[in-house]
């Protein structure tokens, strides 16, 4: 692989101290960034750093369970909850990232999976959540922790739609997680060890190919120590997949206990392409200095209620429910995966093993 080509660039940190006295001046300086970055760190965001801990623990907890029992809640697409291993396909690798994923949420995505579908032996499973007996308090842990990430996102909210010119609560009601409709999911990652050798098959372990949300803004946790994110901007329209090709690290800032945010899709289509969702990724360790261990992160998307109605001031975009703009996402990157496949497969025949070995000596 060629080297990665970096470039310097500056993720603005901003604070959240004293909020309701300086909303404007945090308006201010969030559209700043989400205008020219689409990434930023939040501190002072009021979660403290033994919850943040805590929900690692968990996190490690649930994680550390046999394959055979984390099966017991599957990841189902439809609802956009459950548990994954090296099942996410990115358009931009065309091959599973290597990790494994549980996505939570607080409606009834985690409802409503049949008690025939999970077998005798998981009976005390609630919908998409272990039971108490196989993992006790984790549930509550989660959804404490999921109730303080959205208090942070609602601050964030309230200063997007002021930058906007919607009224305050404007966000907040179209992202309202006591409703069933909900769609907003926590994300706990877990990342396998990678080999430091290099694969003799050619074959890349991704971790999070590059990527851009489709939500409305990441929250996201990092561990101390555990590098491997990074940024690629340079996306002018929400409908794009054009990946450019230098990078920014976004080391984790655990002394500053920061939140990394993301501009995801969304609020980029929301606010007419003013704001930017920016591409990012977990590099796949292959250079020296690049973090080839374990590797934990959490990510909290905030996603529209179903019946939200979603336009930008400026209409660029037609009008779409909560429900179509995540359908016409998951759609869009699923046709994306599609031609990715196709197109290697295509490549495939038209360079058989012998003519690829003719060609790389040439
Ligand atoms: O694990 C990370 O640091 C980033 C994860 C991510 O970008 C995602 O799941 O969308
Ligand atoms: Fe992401």
């Amino acid at each position: 692989m060629a080297p990665t080509h970096y470039v310097n660039r500056t993720v603005p940190t901003i604070s959240l101290r004293d909020f309701e006295s300086r909303a404007d001046e945090i308006t201010r300086e969030l559209v700043d960034a989400a205008e020219n970055v689409g990434f930023f760190c939040v501190v002072d965001h009021g979660i403290s750093p033994s919850t943040i801990d805590n929900i690692f623990d968990q996190s490690a907890r649930f994680f550390n369970q046999a394959d055979e029992v984390k099966a017991r809640v599957p990841f189902s697409p439809q609802h956009n909850a459950g548990w994954e291993k090296n099942a996410q396909i990115r358009p931009s690798t065309g091959s599973a990232d290597r990790k494994e994923s549980y996505q939570m949420q607080f409606g009834s995505g985690m409802n409503g999976m049949p008690k025939h579908a999970v077998g005798e032996s998981a009976l005390t499973e609630i919908g998409r959540w272990l039971g108490e007996d196989t993992l006790p308090g984790f549930q509550k842990g989660a959804l404490d922790f999921m109730h303080q990430a959205q208090g942070v996102s609602e601050k964030l909210m309230i200063c997007f739609a002021r930058g906007l010119g919607f009224s305050d609560d404007y966000f907040i009601k179209a992202h309202d997680v006591a409703q069933q409709k909900s769609q907003t999911v926590c994300r706990l990652l877990h990342y396998f060890e990678t080999p430091q050798e290099a694969n003799p098959t050619g074959e890349v372990f991704h971790r999070a190919g590059a990527h851009a949300d489709w939500d409305f803004l990441t929250l996201l946790f990092q561990k101390a120590g555990q590098s491997g994110l990074e940024i690629c901007p340079g996306r002018e329209v929400s409908t794009s997949f054009g990946y450019g090709d230098s990078w920014t690290k976004v080391e984790p800032d655990v002394e500053k206990n920061a939140i990394v945010c993301n501009v995801g899709d969304l609020l980029m289509s929301w606010s007419d392409d003013r704001f930017k969702s920016t591409f990012h990724r977990v590099k796949a360790p292959s250079e020296p200095g690049d973090y080839y261990g374990e590797r934990y992160s959490i990510a909290f998307f905030n996603q529209p209620c179903k019946d939200a109605k979603i336009q930008g001031p400026m209409k660029k975009y037609p009008l779409v429910t909560g429900e179509e703009f995540t359908r016409n996402a998951m759609t869009r990157n699923y046709k994306a995966i599609q031609t990715k496949l196709q197109k290697e497969d295509d490549q495939k025949v038209a360079a058989p093993e012998s003519s690829k070995a003719i060609s790389a000596q040439a």
